[in-house]
């Protein structure tokens, strides 16, 4: 199990020198840190320079989180005077769950917003998560059990870049019994967190009263389900290619044209509809919302509709728009120089994003050219010249063109001196390509999403 589990750098396009873990002392993220940490001890035998940063999130939920804390800390010493290259972080969640809000819920979204922060602030972009196939079977029951559609009943993906690090499950495919015999072949301890047996929470009522049964009756449940999630994540793409098909033409600065969405099938609608939603609204929309949308906007009225998450949902002259809400910045930023020649991550908070920049062959910058770029909010009149053998033209006629929402252009452009860089949602003004076979660097503007809902651990 071990090496091979771990995602190849390749596939990342370029070779990370940092790998964070989610490590929370349990059963499961001790093994895939051993796992790690040996891997990456083998590879810089080879010459590599990795380093392993383990990532603890202390949730001051249970009075043994502490005690917790002191045996993932003494584990790491253990291991790291075996001379594996690993170091811990840990954080302490300080707030705490409002009455009204799941216990669950919370822990899960602090969670991953904690980890991402100290990933991006040791410079790590990839982020193994220890879910295996029994927690991906789990989560299409949960799912299933709440009424889902496929998003839901996808599960967790294996692979997802998202806010800018690359969040990995390299054991999703794994029976939960290959990572118990790893633990057992290693003499691996851990810590069992007591939560685990409170039937308050939904997936230990599922583990503990239905999962027996389930198991006896049906020996294959865990197999079987997980390969039902990943049909729901085949069948999740194919409606994200049919709602780019049925919405390519009909997106423009002005909105989404509905008279376009309403003369498809009704299922293809509703498609096209949440997609173009969840893009606008950076979140899934509820069914009720689309269903409500898709009876209400009938040509020739007008209407206004709150946005989950702030802003309005307004429909005018056939044309459905977000107007205002978390997406729009009260006032732009003021301009600033930044330094962007270097691979990794930049957080921009002012602009609610971070810049992910990445080793490329081709299609980049040099990355001498990026030490002092200016971000600045557009101001009109900008000029852009989208490929090599094209001309600059305007800005506004560019984003047409891709049909960008106005709502998504609103993220900070990148400027040389007087010279327009980059572009959000569009990417490099060809004019700053630099010559093939020239060291150059990608640039991806990353605007924060409002959650971390990925999967449901
Ligand atoms: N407190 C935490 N700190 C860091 N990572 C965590 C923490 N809790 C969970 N994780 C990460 O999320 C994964 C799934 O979490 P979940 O709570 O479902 O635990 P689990 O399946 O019991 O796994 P484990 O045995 O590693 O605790 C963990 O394997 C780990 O990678």
């Amino acid at each position: 199990m071990a090496a091979s589990a771990t995602p190849r750098p390749a596939e990342l396009g370029h070779y990370p020198r940092v790998i964070a873990v989610a490590y929370s002392g349990g059963r499961d993220s001790t093994a895939l840190l051993h796992a790690t940490a040996h891997a990456a001890q083998t590879l810089n035998a080879g010459g590599a320079q990795l380093q392993v940063l383990a990532l603890h999130i202390h949730h001051g939920l249970s009075s043994l989180a502490d005690d917790w804390l002191l045996r993932c800390q003494a584990q790491c010493e253990a291991w790291v005077a075996q001379g594996l290259p690993l170091r811990l972080r840990c954080h302490r969640l300080s707030e705490r769950p409002a009455a009204t809000q799941s216990i669950e819920a919370w822990a899960r979204e602090q969670r991953y917003a904690a980890l991402r922060s100290m990933a991006v602030e040791a410079g790590a972009d990839l982020l193994l998560l220890a879910h295996h196939r029994r927690d991906q079977a789990e989560t299409f029951v949960l799912q299933a059990l709440r009424g889902a559609g496929t998003a839901g009943l996808a599960a967790m993906p294996a692979l997802q870049w998202r806010d800018g690090i690359c969040w990995a499950r390299p054991w999703l495919a794994r029976p939960r019994e290959q990572v118990e015999a790893y633990v057992q072949a290693h003499g691996l301890s851990f810590v069992e967190d007591d939560s685990n047996s409170d039937p308050r929470y939904a997936r230990n009522r599922l583990r503990l009263q239905v999962w027996p049964a389930l198991g006896e009756a049906f020996p294959q449940a865990e197999a079987s389900l997980a390969q039902a999630a990943d049909w729901a994540q085949q069948a999740l793409d194919l409606q994200a290619e049919v709602a780019e098909q049925d919405l390519q033409g009909r997106v423009s600065e002005a909105g989404l044209e509905m008279a376009a969405v309403l003369a498809l099938s009704p299922a293809r609608a509703s498609n096209a509809l949440r997609a173009w939603l969840s893009l606008a609204l950076g979140q899934a929309a509820s069914a009720s919302l689309v269903r409500r949308l898709l009876r209400e906007c009938v040509p020739g009225t007008a209407g206004l509709w709150p946005c989950p998450g702030g802003g309005q949902l307004r429909f005018y002259r056939g044309r459905l728009q977000r107007c205002s809400g978390q997406k729009t910045l009260p006032t732009a930023p003021a301009p600033r120089c930044l330094d962007l020649g270097k691979v990794g991550i930049v957080d921009c908070e002012d602009w609610g994003g971070c810049w992910r920049v990445e080793a490329v062959e081709s299609g980049g910058v040099a990355p001498a050219r990026l030490h002092r770029v200016i971000l600045a909010a557009r101001s009109g009149g900008e000029q852009f010249q989208r490929a090599p053998h094209s001309v600059p033209r305007s800005l506004k006629k560019a984003f047409q063109e891709a049909g960008m929402p106005a709502a998504d252009r609103q993220g900070p452009l990148l400027w040389i001196d007087s010279a327009l860089l980059f572009v959000p949602g569009l990417g490099l003004d060809a004019r700053q390509l630099a010559a093939p076979g020239e060291a150059q660097l990608s640039l991806k503007w990353l605007p924060h999403a409002p959650g971390l809902a990925q999967g449901s651990s």
